[in-house]
């Protein structure tokens, strides 16, 4: 059983700040995910307190908008996925209190549509991405009641396929993305009687192939960050101990290039900080050790989730 070569992955993430490459710049708009990615993965190694979160704390405030949400990155066009990473880094750092969470709801809610679905943005592209996103993010803002709870579950539920499996939109192909993002919201959202946990379990531990990975769907190669969209949806409908854990360790750990730090979606590729978070986010669901375990609905670490839930404490 290969080691999971903590120390280098932790030197990778930290010198992503410092490149100025091609990949910076095209990945440019996404860099709110980007921060997400890197930094959690610094939390679950137990490293976190080696990012500088001063100057995080005050890039991400200068990617909100008047309207609440928050851009992938500064001069960029707000959008529901930033705006989730955007809390996400917030709820890891413990500054939920720095933003105003009912201009950031207010934002979101307006996203929400007749039959309860989400669009991404003010452009509307409807997709059940946006949906996860939304209730996550307002669960961790505690602003649920903020959107109509119900017809943004029945939505979901709609998109349901033959398969057990769901898609983007109601009669939308299942895929393991896809999957994650309506389990990950019913089970935020109290509507996880909906999926019929046998039949959908079977079609996510059939996509474990010889090599121990997990694919995104049938004939499909395996990647790493399927270890996530497949093995999260597996934990959250308790089928996880359908697939052999100890081969898909092993391929996660096959994926990470000892060398220089950081994990590729599959053996020998080239590493990128978000194969090496779903790498490192799997392993933390495969109870690995010496990593904190992360909340299979709100991929933060459970310490984080439990802190904004259960510290009476805390300010509403
Ligand atoms: C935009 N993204 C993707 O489309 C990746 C590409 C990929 C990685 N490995 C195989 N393909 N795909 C992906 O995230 O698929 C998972 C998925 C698909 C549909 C719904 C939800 C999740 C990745 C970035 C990326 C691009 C290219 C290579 C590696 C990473 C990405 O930002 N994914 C987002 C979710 C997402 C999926 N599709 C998107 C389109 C636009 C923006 C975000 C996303 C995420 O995981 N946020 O935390
Ligand atoms: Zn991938």
């Amino acid at each position: 059983m290969g080691e999971l070569s903590i120390a280098k992955h932790v030197d990778y993430i930290k010198s992503l700040d410092k490149k100025k490459d091609l990949e910076t710049v095209l990945t440019e708009h996404l860099r709110m995910s980007g921060a997400y990615w890197g930094l959690t993965s610094m939390d679950m190694m137990g490293h976190l307190e080696e990012m500088d979160k001063e100057a995080i704390v005050s890039w991400l405030l200068r990617c909100q908008h008047e309207s609440g949400g928050f851009s992938g990155n500064i001069d960029h066009d707000p959008h529901v996925l930033y705006t989730l990473s955007a809390v996400q880094i917030l709820a890891l750092y413990d500054e939920l209190d720095v933003i105003n969470k009912d201009k950031v709801a207010a934002y979101i809610s307006q996203l929400q549509q007749e039959d309860g679905s989400f669009a991404g943005d003010e452009w509307g592209e409807i997709d059940t991405r946006f949906s996860y996103c939304a209730i996550c993010c307002l669960s961790l803002l505690k602003r649920l009641e903020k959107i109509n709870l119900t017809k943004a579950v029945e939505f979901v539920a709609a998109c349901k396929n033959f398969d057990g499996g769901f898609g983007c939109t109601p009669g939308g192909e299942s895929h393991a993305g896809q999957i994650f993002c309506c389990v990950g919201a019913l089970a935020i959202g109290g509507g996880l009687h909906h999926v019929d946990k046998d039949l959908l379990g079977w079609w996510l531990c059939e996509r474990q192939v010889k090599s121990g990975g997990l694919n995104g769907r049938p004939e499909k190669l395996p990647d790493v960050c399927y270890s996530w969209w497949v093995l999260s949806s597996l934990v959250m409908i308790d089928r996880a101990h359908w697939i052999n854990k100890d081969k898909l360790k092993q391929f996660i750990l096959d994926c990470q290039d000892k060398e220089h730090g950081g994990i590729s979606d599959r053996p020998d590729d080239a590493v990128d900080v978000f194969h090496t978070y779903f790498g490192i986010a799997g392993l933390s669901l495969l109870e690995y050790e010496g990593l904190k375990p992360i909340d299979p609905a709100y991929a933060l670490p459970v310490d984080v989730v439990d802190r904004i839930f259960y510290s009476c404490e805390k300010k509403q």
